[in-house]
């Protein structure tokens, strides 16, 4: 759907939600995504929310899409793309947790390419 090829009907939009949930599901899926599946715990990290004001992770943009927050791409990969600034943020590059932000972001930007979201 677009300027050129308005869409018909409702059918014809691309159901959003359903092709969100499929890319969230394989970027959790990743074998790097296991830093980002929940909030940064502040126990664990205590500083961490001292440095970064928007935290993002793999479970919050779950329950967002739950909630149907998500009403157009820009703000799908928005929340996508924090979780790894954020990371590359507070980690130096050296470390497993910034290798894991840049292969997952790979990832993630192959799969919006595939399934007709970029530009
Ligand atoms: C478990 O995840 C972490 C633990 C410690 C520091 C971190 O920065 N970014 C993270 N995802 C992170």
């Amino acid at each position: 759907c677009g300027i050129e090829a308005p869409c018909t009907t409702k059918e014809d939009e691309p159901n959003l939600t359903l092709v969100f949930k499929s890319i969230l599901n394989q970027v959790r899926n990743h074998s790097a995504s296991w830093p980002f599946l929940k909030p940064v715990d502040k126990n664990e990290v205590p500083d961490y929310y001292d440095y970064i004001p928007y935290p993002m992770d793999l479970k919050t943009i779950g329950e967002r899409l739950k909630k149907g927050y998500y009403i157009g791409k820009k703000l799908f990969i928005a929340d996508m793309i924090r979780i790894f600034t954020n990371c590359r943020t507070y980690n130096s590059a050296e470390t497993e947790y910034y290798k894991c932000a840049n292969q997952l972001e790979k990832f993630f930007n192959t799969k919006i390419r595939e399934s007709g979201l970029g530009e």
